[in-house]
C-alpha cells in the first residue's frame, strides 16, 4: 500500500501526481437525524484524478458540497495546502481555485454558449460598474483579456461552430460540455465534476473523458470526479475513494478498490 501522506505519489497512470492539497479529517455531516457523512477522511494530491462513487445516497454529492464550501460539516477537519480550512462559503472556495459541475445542468438556457462560458469568469473581473464608467478604456482591455480566455476554453473543447447558438438548443452532450467550459474559463487550480457524464451516449462519453483527460493533462488542474459509470472511473482515475450510506467503505487505486470485498459487496444488489 502506498503512503498516502508522503510529498509525492506514483499513479497507476503514470500521470504526474503531487503534494497533498485538501486534507479532509474525520468529516460528518448531518441533515437534522439524517447522516449524510460519518467520520470520513480522505486527501486529494495536486494533479490527479480523484473519484468518488458509492450507491445513490450514498454522500458523494454532500462531499463535493463539503469540499466547495456549500455545506458546512458539523465534526471533522479540513487542511487547505497544509492550513486548517476555516469556514469557507462558496465564492470564497471559487477565490481559491475551486470550480465545479452540476448533476442537474445549471446553465442560461436562452443565453449563447459564449455567453454563458463568460459567466465563468465574473469572478475574476477586476472593476465594477463604477469604475467601468470612470476608466472605460482599462475596463475595455480587461474585457478583451477575458473574451481571449473563453475564446480559448471554446477552442479547447471544440465548441467553436455553436459558440453564439442558445444553449437550450443544443444536444444534451454538448450542453454538458459547455458546463465544463463555464468551470474551466475560472482557471480553476481543483476542479469538481458531480457525474459528468450521466445521461450521455457511448460517443459523448468518449468525448467527455478525452476532455477530462486533456484538462489533467495539459492545465495540471486537480480534479474530483462523481462518476456511475464504473468503466470510466477505472480508466480514468488515479484514486478512488468509495463511499456507502454516508461511510467510507474503501479508498485507493482503482485496481485496489475493484478487488475491495467491502466494496464488491456494496455495489451487489444495487442497480451499479
Ligand atoms: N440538503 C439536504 N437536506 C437533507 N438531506 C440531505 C440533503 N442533501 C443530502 N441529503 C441526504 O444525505 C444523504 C446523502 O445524499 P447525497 O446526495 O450526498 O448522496 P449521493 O451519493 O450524491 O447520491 P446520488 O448518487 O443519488 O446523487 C441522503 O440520505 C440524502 O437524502
Amino acid at each position: 500500500m502506498t503512503d498516502m501522506n508522503s510529498a509525492a505519489a506514483a499513479t497507476p497512470s503514470g500521470r504526474r501526481q503531487g503534494e497533498v492539497i485538501l486534507d479532509l479529517q474525520n468529516i460528518s455531516l448531518r441533515f437534522g437525524g439524517v447522516k449524510a457523512l460519518t467520520d470520513i477522511s480522505f486527501n486529494i494530491r495536486e494533479h490527479e484524478i480523484r473519484s468518488i462513487i458509492g450507491p445513490n445516497g450514498a454522500g458523494k454529492s454532500s462531499m463535493l458540497n463539503v469540499i466547495n464550501g456549500v455545506y458546512h460539516p458539523q465534526e471533522g477537519r479540513i487542511l487547505y495546502r497544509g492550513e486548517e480550512r476555516r469556514r469557507l462559503e462558496p465564492y470564497m472556495a471559487a477565490r481559491q481555485g475551486i470550480a465545479r459541475t452540476f448533476q442537474n445542468i445549471a446553465l442560461f438556457k436562452g443565453m449563447s454558449v459564449l455567453d454563458n462560458i463568460m459567466t465563468g469568469r465574473n469572478l475574476k473581473m477586476k472593476s465594477n460598474i463604477f469604475q467601468q464608467a470612470l476608466y472605460w478604456g482599462a475596463a475595455q482591455q480587461e474585457e478583451i483579456a477575458h473574451r481571449e480566455k473563453v475564446e480559448e476554453v471554446i477552442d479547447f473543447l471544440e465548441i467553436q461552430n455553436v459558440r453564439k447558438t442558445p444553449v437550450g438548443q443544443l444536444p444534451y452532450g454538448l450542453q454538458k460540455r459547455v458546463e465544463l467550459g463555464r468551470a474551466l474559463a475560472a482557471e480553476p487550480s481543483l476542479l469538481l465534476l458531480d457525474e459528468p457524464m450521466a445521461g450521455m451516449n457511448v460517443e459523448e462519453k468518449q468525448d467527455m473523458c478525452r476532455f477530462i483527460l486533456d484538462v489533467n493533462d495539459q492545465f495540471g488542474t486537480t480534479i474530483v470526479l462523481i462518476e456511475h459509470d464504473m468503466g470510466v472511473v477505472m480508466d480514468i482515475s488515479d484514486r478512488v475513494v468509495v463511499l456507502d450510506y454516508g461511510k467510507k467503505i474503501g479508498d485507493g487505486a482503482p485496481d485496489e478498490v475493484r478487488n475491495n470485498e467491502d466494496v464488491i459487496s456494496a455495489y451487489l444488489g444495487t442497480s451499479h
